[in-house]
């Protein structure tokens, strides 16, 4: 996190991160710098010595960013930052930038770059005040000029880019439920989806609540079928670019989920080349 704050000191050495972000965002002199590379197949090389990672999860709602992101954070002992969870934080707490946002989150669209950088500085800048480093941020960029805005400002390891077939993303925003009061992630879809165009078939198991979350279970506001469709309308539009614009840099790792959760966890650590053993028995030692 030290790392991103000085970049921008040694960018923009009158003004806070946040008002870079800002002014940077406001500008209207978006330039691309990504050159042009590779990237059919990626294996990421990774030290699992040195694991201040600075990686970015995308993909579509609901495809599981937050879960698997959570669980790497904790592996890697670094930050997950989900500015989907930043926005949710506002619109609890009362004031006209709450009202605001609801109205936005309600109807599928995405926040402003200037109001979601903002809130991204903020909670750098609080974690940076914890001693945090590294960072796994999920739900950002979303746009191709959030993407350069953090391209000037700190440098991207890897990003991984989680896909899933559309109907099953529907089910599993429709199937999501949060405990109100521990605020664990659960879903009640039991999915069982045919493959196409030589596909495989997708089945996952709902992941069901213990007793004491069960009378407690809330359903986010914008997990309604005609919010995810926009949603994934909005998705193609305005976040897809952004996959090629890491795809151009040669920092993209496609990762095709195999299903839920106990199939995919072994397989994404796999294609990252991470053992979760191994980093246990390390981290105990
Ligand atoms: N990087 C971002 N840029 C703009 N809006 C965002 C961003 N991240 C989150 N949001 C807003 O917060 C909402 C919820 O985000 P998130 O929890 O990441 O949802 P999803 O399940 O669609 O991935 C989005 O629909 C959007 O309105």
């Amino acid at each position: 996190m030290a790392a991103v704050i000085r970049a921008f000191r040694s960018s923009s050495s009158s003004s806070t991160f946040t008002n870079y972000f800002i002014r940077r965002s406001l500008s209207t002199a978006a330039s691309s710098s990504a050159t042009p590379l590779k990237s059919e197949s990626f294996t990421p090389l990774i030290d699992t010595k040195d694991k201040n990672v600075q990686w970015v999860f995308l993909g579509c709602p609901g495809v599981g960013k937050g879960t698997f992101a959570s669980r790497l954070s904790v592996l890697l002992g670094v930050p997950h930052i989900a500015t989907g969870d930043l926005v949710r934080e506002e619109l609890s707490a009362s004031g006209p930038l709450s009202k605001q946002l609801t109205e936005i989150v309600n109807q599928g669209k995405l926040v402003s770059d200037e109001i979601i950088i903002s809130l991204l500085s903020k909670r750098l800048e609080t974690g940076e005040a914890k001693g945090e480093s590294g960072f796994i941020l999920d739900g950002f960029p979303r746009t191709v000029r959030q993407a350069e805005i953090l391209d000037d400002v700190t440098d991207i390891d890897l990003v991984v880019n989680l896909k899933l077939p559309e109907k099953v993303l529907v089910e599993k925003c429709l199937g999501r439920r949060i405990c109100s009061q521990c605020g664990k992630n659960f879903n009640v879809a039991n999915i069982n989806v045919k493959g196409e165009n030589g596909n495989p078939d997708i089945s996952m198991d709902p992941l069901l609540p213990p007793p004491q979350c069960v009378s407690k279970l809330i359903t986010r506001s914008d997990d309604t079928e005609a919010i995810v469709s926009e949603r994934l309308r909005v998705y193609y539009e305005k976040s897809q670019p952004v996959e090629d614009f890491y795809r151009n840099q040669g920092k993209l790792m496609e990762f095709k989920l195999p299903g839920g959760l106990p199939e995919s966890w072994p397989k994404l650590l796999e294609a990252l080349n991470l053992d979760e053993n191994e980093d246990k028995q390390s981290a105990a030692v």
